[in-house]
């Protein structure tokens, strides 16, 4: 008794019904004579569609597709295993988030998810009815299978949850498990995964498959990273990164190990040890790449300060879309130190980027001067140094507008959490492909990038100079901010909070509390202020996409006109 099974980690593109349907035919046909295909959650529509399920026609152009994959279910004996939104009969939302079991042309079982999240970027119970707490079962090949969807699993995983899925589908006699999910990726979830599917097949005694998508659509990013795990050895086949994919496997419950592949018994499979830095290279690239080419743009223009974040922006897209799709832009003033033309320009011809100089500093003075003469005074200091950031902003724009480039912003997240940023100056962009850096892991990729590439592409002048908006003479980001390294660690205590990895959090603790008994809680105290009191500039921010755990956008939902102490 064996049952043979596909898993199929796909890349889909929200609500894009005829090009999901391609790729799920696609799959089908490559995993040619499974018994199980099992495809991800929501993978109709992708996930997550939002308020799309609300339109009238949503379930209509779903259901197409559905007929579709039902028509093709008839010419085969495979059980096809998708994910999909369907109504709700009963009181409650008016919508499940469904596992539907496609055989022989017919839906042969409907489940709908129990445990919906509605934490972080989550909000399912906006849109979606729990499913009653009845186990999912299919009988096949004489193997008892049960089925959950992502959530479903994440019991006592921090959510604690009245009821457990799992535990229903292994009382009711499940000899598999099968998830399908979609499961967003940031650091550290890999690990998470692993420990999290590792122990429950561990405590149930049950092997199980996890099915992931991948791809990125608007600020998330799915890893993929689908893998089969046993009771005995954890997981033992995992499925690539970042890629589309359809692996086959052989699930065989009396055999010498649960899984096996090309007739080899499966065993413990080597860890996907990223280091962080790489995780957020592939994250990065993963997301800029689907986000244009989901959203239908191939070329971006980045403006090129001679400074890292831009520096190492330009790096990404480059690998991202192709040095050809990149057009950077260097806008010296009087202020700009000579390094910032010279440094852009070594950095271009490294990556191989086209470079184009557009000078402000007439365009700055002629501002200056109808300002100086309606003002009756001269325009205040700062007032001149947003004045710099906002020509810019606008002539990048120009070149996107005319040019139909997509704008990249360059801001990261320290600079994001404090507001240290110019609203409609360099704040101005379609797409942040590194505000979920905190500063120090900006420096730490740009190091990274150099050495994945094994060459100084980012030119160690760009790394290690110090950091400067070069907004006036001699401006330098410490004369506002306290040091990276010590802003950072307030910055993730403060924002991440227990949502960052153990020894990070332990870290970020113990470091803001030395500073306080070096009597420096004034520092802290004024940090967190700036934090809040920049709410209104995040709110108006291109899309960030997101690395970490906890992310500002979805993930990161506060009040502007609020008064909260900052309680340290
Ligand atoms: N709660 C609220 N809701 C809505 N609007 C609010 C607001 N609070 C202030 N505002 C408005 O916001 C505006 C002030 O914000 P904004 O114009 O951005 O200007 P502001 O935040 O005052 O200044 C920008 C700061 O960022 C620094 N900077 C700029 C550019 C690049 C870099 C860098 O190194 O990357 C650093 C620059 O040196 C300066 O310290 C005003 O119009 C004010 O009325
Ligand atoms: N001289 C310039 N030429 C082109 N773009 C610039 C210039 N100065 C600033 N910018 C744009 O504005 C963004 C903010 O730059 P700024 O130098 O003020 O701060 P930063 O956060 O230190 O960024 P960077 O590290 O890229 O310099 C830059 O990343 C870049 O996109
Ligand atoms: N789609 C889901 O249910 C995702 C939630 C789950 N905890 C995850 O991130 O993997």
């Amino acid at each position: 008794m064996s049952l043979r099974i596909a898993m199929a980690q796909l890349n889909y593109t929200l609500c894009d019904f005829a090009g999901n349907l391609a790729r799920i035919e696609a799959a089908l046909d490559e995993a040619g004579a499974a018994d199980l295909i099992v495809f991800s959650e929501l993978c109709l529509s992708g996930y997550y569609p939002q308020d799309l399920v609300e339109e009238p026609d949503f379930l209509d152009r779903q259901q197409q597709v559905l007929d579709a994959l039902l028509a093709r279910s008839a010419r085969s004996e495979a059980a096809i295993v998708i994910g999909a939104v369907t109504r709700n009969a009963g009181i409650g939302k008016p919508l499940h988030n469904s596992l539907l079991v496609l055989q022989r042309g017919r839906v042969v079982l409907q489940y709908h998810k129990q445990l919906l999240p509605t934490y972080n970027i989550f909000d399912e119970r906006r849109h979606f009815e729990p499913g009653p707490a009845q186990p999912a079962l299919l009988d096949l090949n004489g193997v008892r299978i049960g089925f959950v969807i992502c959530e479903d699993a994440w019991n006592n995983s921090g959510a604690d949850y009245a009821i457990d899925p799992v535990q229903g589908v292994v009382a009711a006699g499940a000899q598999l498990v099968v998830s399908i999910n979609a499961s967003p990726s940031n650091v550290g979830k890999l690990a998470q995964r692993d420990a999290l599917f590792s122990g429950i097949a561990r405590h149930w005694q049950v092997p199980l498959l996890y099915v992931n998508q991948v791809g990125g659509n608007d600020q998330i990013v799915f890893d993929g990273a689908s893998f089969a795990a046993d009771p005995l050895h954890g997981i033992v086949q995992r499925l690539p990164l970042f890629e589309s994919v359809v692996a086959t496997l052989t699930f065989e419950p009396d055999g010498a190990a649960a899984f096996a592949r090309n007739g080899q018994p499966l065993t413990k499979a080597a860890p996907d040890d990223l280091p962080d830095s790489e995780f957020y290279y592939r994250q990065i690239v993963q997301g800029l790449r689907d986000y244009a080419a989901k959203v239908g743009f191939t070329r971006v223009v980045i403006g090129s300060s001679g400074g890292i974040d831009s520096a190492l922006t330009v790096a990404l897209a480059a690998d991202a879309l192709g040095a050809e799709n990149v057009v950077a832009i260097t806008m010296p003033s009087q202020y700009s130190s000579a390094g910032s033309v010279g440094d852009s320009v070594t950095l271009c011809a490294n990556l191989g980027v086209q470079l184009l100089e557009h000078p402000i500093a007439e365009l700055v003075g002629g501002y200056r001067g109808t300002f100086e003469r309606d003002f009756g005074a001269a325009p205040s200091r700062l007032t001149v140094e947003n004045l710099q950031a906002r020509i810019r902003g606008t002539i990048l724009m120009e070149y996107s507008n005319h040019f139909g480039h997509l704008l990249l912003t360059t801001g990261n997240k320290s600079e994001i959490s404090v507001g240290y940023c110019t609203l409609y100056g360099d704040t101005n962009g379609g797409l942040n492909i590194i505000g979920d850096l905190y500063k120090t892991e900006v420096f730490a990729l740009s190091r990274h990038y150099n050495a994945r590439h094994g060459r100084e592409l980012i030119p160690l002048a760009i790394i290690e100079k110090e950091p400067s908006a070069e907004l006036s003479e001699g401006q330098r980001d410490t004369d506002s901010l306290p040091p990276y390294p010590v802003l950072d660690e307030i910055l993730k205590l403060h924002i991440e909070g227990d949502r960052l990895r153990p020894a990070e959090y332990a870290n970020a603790r113990d470091f803001v509390a030395a500073l306080q008994r070096d009597g420096q809680g004034e520092l802290v105290r004024r940090i967190l202020g700036l934090v809040a009191k920049s709410e209104f500039k995040r709110r108006q921010a291109p899309p960030i996409i997101r690395v970490r755990n906890r992310a500002f956008g979805n993930g990161r939902q506060m009040p502007i006109a609020a008064r909260y102490g900052s309680g340290v």
